[in-house]
């Protein structure tokens, strides 16, 4: 299961991740430390945000593609904040996409982002990024960090630890950067057409992001580049071999670092994204005490039914302490359980307490107010009008980004059969959560 958005792991800005950084850069093979602790080192980041997607086929540069109604580059740039010892992260953008990269920033809260011009290429581009940090410019804030990390705008899925790996690695190298196997095998034609050779797979890799290195040897490098290699090249790590004499250190990465290049990844992304933020469900209820709350079996069942997948139980009272403490963990789904009612007060309070925490400013967050029925046996009359204002509510609460939909679960006195629509409201709520599809807010479903 990957992580959901969390909190950082390791860090190397302060003390502890420092010394571990610095400790495990100098690591002799016993284990021993082999050199005194060292401070941890200055590093900021650029992210090449230039390019026009060509391959993925749609107007929108891709960098700008939403995934869940959020630009991609957004999610990067979360993934790198998330890292609090990276001080700055410098993008680079073409001049007409400028404005919207400054609306991404503004409207998702991004901090420490810093924007240059793209050039015409990603070399290019890279080249201007470093270039700002490494002039002492009158407008800017920017320092010359000790190692800079590189990464493609458009590899959503960083995690700390790689980039752990990288800057420590790049400290005590000179350069590193993220590898993973090949899928393909590598294959080489000949003028006419032909194979010419292949390259024994096992022996070769890929070279992903994030790459690091001592700013010093990839600024230099890019300085003495030739016009060939600003123009064509694609592997920062090479000019730091060619210009800087420096072999790069290889660092395996994870599956995830893969780049969106075509539409395919776009899509690819936004499961895995789904997948995430899916982990984590709340079923609210009045009362948390009450063990035959119904709440509490449909809790149950859902924990059987979805593997990988925390299920927590919540109350709605007043001061309610553990709901707050369960927005703050980023729980982004939330069943609010109404028994033999068509009460909408209990979802209009939990509905109140995500709007104020901004929780759905970065991901779309799941409502789905159940109402537990014997409606075989109770009448729909005017009562129903209660539940059809949920169409309002629902077109009301979309602009903040939150999905809420009803569910009516059958709740009759027989075990069995209660038994059987609590698994079909499992399903039912277990899909609406997965899939997160906006075209049904405002509906209600029946189990
Ligand atoms: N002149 C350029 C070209 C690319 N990039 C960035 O470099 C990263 C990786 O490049 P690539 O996947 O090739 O992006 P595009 O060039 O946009 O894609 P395509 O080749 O399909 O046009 C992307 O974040 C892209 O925005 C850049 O900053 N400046
Ligand atoms: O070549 P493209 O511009 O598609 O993408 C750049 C990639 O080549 C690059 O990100 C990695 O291979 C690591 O250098």
């Amino acid at each position: 299961m990957e992580p959901a958005p969390a909190a950082p792991g390791p860090r190397l800005g302060d003390s502890r991740g420092a010394e571990r950084a610095a400790a495990s850069s100098s690591l002799n093979p016993t284990g021993a430390e082999a050199q005194p602790r060292r401070r941890a080192p200055a590093v900021a980041a650029v992210l090449p945000a230039g390019g026009s997607g060509e391959r993925m086929g749609v107007p929108t540069p891709k960098q700008f593609c939403p995934i869940l109604e959020r630009p991609l580059i957004s999610y990067t740039l979360q993934a790198l904040e998330r890292v609090c010892w990276i001080k700055d992260i410098v993008v680079a953008v073409t001049g007409e996409n400028m404005d919207t990269m400054k609306g991404i920033i503004q409207k998702y809260q991004h901090q420490r982002i810093s924007l240059v011009e793209a050039g015409v290429t990603r070399h290019r581009s890279i080249f201007n990024g470093l270039k700002a940090l490494a002039e002492d410019q009158p407008d800017s804030n920017l320092s010359k960090p000790e190692v800079v990390i590189i990464h493609d705008a458009v590899r959503p899925f960083v995690e700390e630890d790689v980039l752990l790996k990288v800057v420590t690695a790049a400290k005590e190298h000179g350069a590193a950067g993220a590898i993973r196997p090949l899928v393909s095998t590598v294959i080489s034609p000949s003028a006419d057409g032909c194979l010419d050779h292949s390259l024994e797979r096992a022996r070769h890799r890929a070279s992903e992001m994030p790459q690091a290195f001592l700013f010093d040897v990839i600024y230099e490098a890019y300085q003495q580049c030739s016009d060939y290699d600003l123009e064509f090249g694609t592997e920062c790590l090479q000019l730091a071999l060619k210009y800087g004499h420096i072999n790069a250190k290889l660092v395996e990465g994870s599956p995830d670092l893969w780049k969106v290049t075509y539409k395919r990844d776009l899509y690819a992304a936004e499961s895995i994204i789904k997948e995430r933020i899916s982990q984590y469900i709340c079923i609210v209820m009045d009362t948390k005490e009450d063990e035959n709350h119904v709440g509490h079996h449909l809790e149950e069942i859902l924990k059987n039914e979805l593997n990988h997948v925390k299920v927590t139980s919540g109350a709605l009272c007043p001061p309610c302490r553990d709901l707050e403490q369960i927005i703050l963990e980023q729980c982004y789904n939330y069943v609010c359980v109404n028994v033999m009612s068509f009460d909408f007060e209990e979802t209009r309070r939990l509905l109140n307490m995500l709007k104020e925490s901004n929780l759905s400013v970065l991901y779309p967050v799941v409502v789905i107010s159940v109402y537990f029925l014997d409606y075989k046996s109770v009448p729909f009359d005017q009562k129903m009008e209660n539940l059809m204002q949920i169409r309002d509510y629902a077109k009301e609460v979309k602009k903040r980004n939150i999905l809420l939909c009803g569910l009516l679960i059958y709740y009759p006195q027989d075990e069995q059969k209660l038994q059987a629509s609590l698994r079909q409201g499992a399903t039912i709520i277990a899909t609406l959560i997965k899939e997160r599809n906006s075209g049904l807010v405002g509906q209600l479903l029946v189990a």
